[in-house]
């Protein structure tokens, strides 16, 4: 997880790592970007899956926003991730995340995160067991 700078919108708040997607690019090579630019490390599109997705919706009355957040699960990587954006950045275990002060739609994504996680190790098993 990223911790917003103190300067931005919803400032030292906890997000997923990310941002927004750029005229003539696809969400998951916006994502490519941004973690290079957020992280410093090298993911590719190949190894992105979508675990999540929230908006307006998600929200209650009177306090939607017109911005809407896909979150995907990455499998692999290169490089370190390093703090180049925002305050600090650490490991936070899925179960964990709804403690963190988060931005509102981080919330229903990290609870879809857990949801998404619990299906893969069902399919884990089942490939295993
Ligand atoms: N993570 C998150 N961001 C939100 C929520 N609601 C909301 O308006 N935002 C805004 C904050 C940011 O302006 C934007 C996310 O874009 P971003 O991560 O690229 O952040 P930014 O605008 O500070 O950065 P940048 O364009 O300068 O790189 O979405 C929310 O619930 N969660």
């Amino acid at each position: 997880m990223q911790r917003r700078r103190e300067s931005s919108m919803h400032g030292g708040l906890w997000e997923f790592p990310g941002g927004k997607v750029e005229a003539g690019e696809t969400i998951a090579g916006a994502l490519v970007r941004e973690i290079a630019e957020e992280l410093g490390i090298g993911i590719t599109p190949a190894d992105l899956c979508q675990a999540g997705y929230a908006d307006g919706a998600h929200l209650p009355v009177g306090e939607q926003s017109p911005v809407a957040i896909t979150l995907f699960a990455c499998r692999a990587w290169s490089g370190q991730p390093q703090c180049l954006d925002g305050e600090e950045i650490a490991w936070i275990a899925a179960d964990a995340l709804a403690r963190l002060a988060m931005p509102p739609l981080d919330y229903p994504l990290a609870h879809q995160l857990l949801e998404f996680m619990a299906k893969e190790a069902k399919k884990s098993i089942a490939k295993t067991g």
